[in-house]
């Protein structure tokens, strides 16, 4: 079924033409914000492979000290809520995590 959009009835016309302009460019930001992040993660499990093929832990809790601290700064400079940038990097760096863990339990060092 499908799921109709809840506008007040009572709203003018002038203002529902606004709100579809907005609404389109929210969900062109959502798609990139899509494609975006399935680019990085086609380069995290190339380094899920990586690190898998040679040992190397999932983790670098250092590395994710340093891109904290770096999105921290270009949220503040972007009117963004830093802790918001934080809690999403943590959010998709602990999925890359889960990805390389899985990718580690069918690989071996040797590559067997
Ligand atoms: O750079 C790495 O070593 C990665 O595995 C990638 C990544 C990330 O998603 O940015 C994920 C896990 C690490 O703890 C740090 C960074």
């Amino acid at each position: 079924m499908a799921v109709q959009e809840e506008l007040p009835a009572d709203a003018g016309q002038d203002a529902i033409d606004q709100l579809h302009s907005i609404r389109e460019s929210i969900d062109n930001i959502d798609a990139a914000l899509i494609h975006l992040l399935a680019e990085r993660f086609k380069f995290t499990q190339g380094v899920g492979r990586l690190k898998a093929a040679h040992g190397l832990p999932p983790a670098d809790p250092a590395r994710e000290l340093m891109q904290i601290e770096r999105l921290r700064a270009l949220a503040i400079e972007a009117h963004l809520d830093p802790a918001f940038a934080e809690k999403f990097l943590n959010f998709v760096i602990a999925e890359v995590i889960h990805h390389h863990v899985q990718i580690a339990g069918g690989q071996t060092a040797s590559g067997a």
